[in-house]
């Protein structure tokens, strides 16, 4: 049927940005019958240079049939935009504190990239000021009103961000270690690339676990132990080791200020949220690098390989035979990842005070 002029303006003049769904006319002239059967998803800080083009990829993914894209600013236009794109998934928006609880009702994955990004010149520790304070209250909602979702956090510094997660989850006696990520799938994507470019192979191919935290030196590739095996000369193992350990200041400094990683940040994060989405829709094996809840060594988060499953973690692997080169990282890693994870569980009970 032919909608007439009049007709259009009505429905242009009705449009609400947020909820198109909401308006009686919008009803009217369509009949979507709702959601397709799938996942629902929930992104906070969807507005920003991560949650944009992350929102696009989520859109794009058939396990998605539901998203909803929270910021602070902005989530009426980009809302508005990515639910023109002609994929299934049924897209809403939440504008600032008062619709969190609406935003995240129901959620089965939730995935937060709120918060700054670093300049050049800063650590990831810097952003601990700000950003701590934003997931600690994101995650709050997460326990009011889906404390059974799968959390994967952006937002940095993981290393820290991860155990306040995971304070706040259990100050409200809804913590589930299986189902807590800090999402590290950019050093693995970034450790694929440069392992690939530096052999001259398909990065398709080519995967490398990482292991320990995000951060610097607490990024540790673990050479030995890529899949397919390649061998390395010692100024091969030295120059892949730094690359990948300073990817994300390399990206800060030709960004100029601008910010920090964003693309290849949306590309890591949709690869996980489909991984996870597949092993919560009962795909067996599939085995992701991520920043954990741990016994793997005496701290208590850790970045192994993890199985997923239905319920989040089904696993997490041990270390496997590390070499020399690799054993040193590991012990130079410890002090500085242990202190990162006591500064995040400190700062929720502070703040409890
Ligand atoms: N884990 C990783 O590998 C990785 C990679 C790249 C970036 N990051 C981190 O991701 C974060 C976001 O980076 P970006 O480039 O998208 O930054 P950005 O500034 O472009 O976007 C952040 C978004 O968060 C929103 N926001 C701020 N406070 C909020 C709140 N209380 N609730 C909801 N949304 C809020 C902002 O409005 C903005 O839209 C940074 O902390 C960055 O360091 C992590
Ligand atoms: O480097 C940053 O500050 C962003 C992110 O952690 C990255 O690794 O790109």
């Amino acid at each position: 049927m032919e909608i007439g002029n009049a007709r259009l303006a009505r429905i242009a003049a009705h449009m609400l940005p947020v909820r198109a769904e909401e308006s009686s006319i919008w009803r009217e002239c369509t009949r979507a019958k709702g959601a397709s059967a799938g996942f629902k998803v929930a992104l906070l800080g969807a507005c920003g240079g991560i949650g944009q083009p992350l929102s696009l990829l989520l859109k794009l993914n058939p396990l998605v049939s539901t998203l909803h894209l929270y910021d602070v600013v902005n989530t009426p236009g980009v809302t508005a935009d990515i639910s023109h794109t002609d994929t299934t998934a049924v897209v809403r928006g939440f504008l600032a504190q008062p619709q969190l609880n609406a935003a995240l009702d129901g959620a089965d994955l939730v995935i937060i990239p709120a918060g700054i990004p670093r300049k050049p010149g800063m650590t990831r520790d810097d952003l601990f000021k700000i950003n701590a304070g934003i997931v600690k209250t994101l995650v709050e909602g997460v326990a009011k009103s889906c404390p059974n979702a799968v959390v994967a956090i952006i937002s940095n510094p993981v290393n820290s961000t991860v155990p306040i997660a995971a304070e706040v989850l259990k100050k409200a006696g809804v913590y589930n270690p299986r189902k807590l990520f800090g999402v590290t799938t950019l050093d693995v994507v970034r450790a694929n690339t440069f392992v690939a470019e530096v052999v001259g192979v398909d990065p398709k191919g080519v995967n490398v676990p990482v292991y320990g935290g995000h951060a610097g030196v607490t990024i540790l590739p673990i050479l030995s132990q890529v899949s397919p095996p390649f061998s390395f000369t010692a100024e091969e193992v030295d120059y892949l080791t730094n690359r990948i350990q300073n990817g994300g200041t390399e990206v800060v400094e030709a960004k100029a200020g601008s910010g920090s990683a964003t693309l290849s940040m949306a590309y890591a994060a949709a690869k996980f949220a489909e991984s996870l989405l597949r092993a919560l829709k009962g795909e067996s094996g599939i085995i992701e690098c991520a920043y954990v809840a741990s016994e793997v060594t005496e701290l208590p988060f850790f970045a192994t390989k993890v199985r997923l499953g239905r319920n989040g973690i089904d696993e997490i692997f041990p270390l496997g035979p590390l070499n020399e080169y690799e054993r040193q990282g590991l012990a130079k890693l410890k002090a500085e990842l242990k202190e990162s994870i006591e500064k995040g569980v400190q700062f929720v009970h502070t703040a409890a005070k």
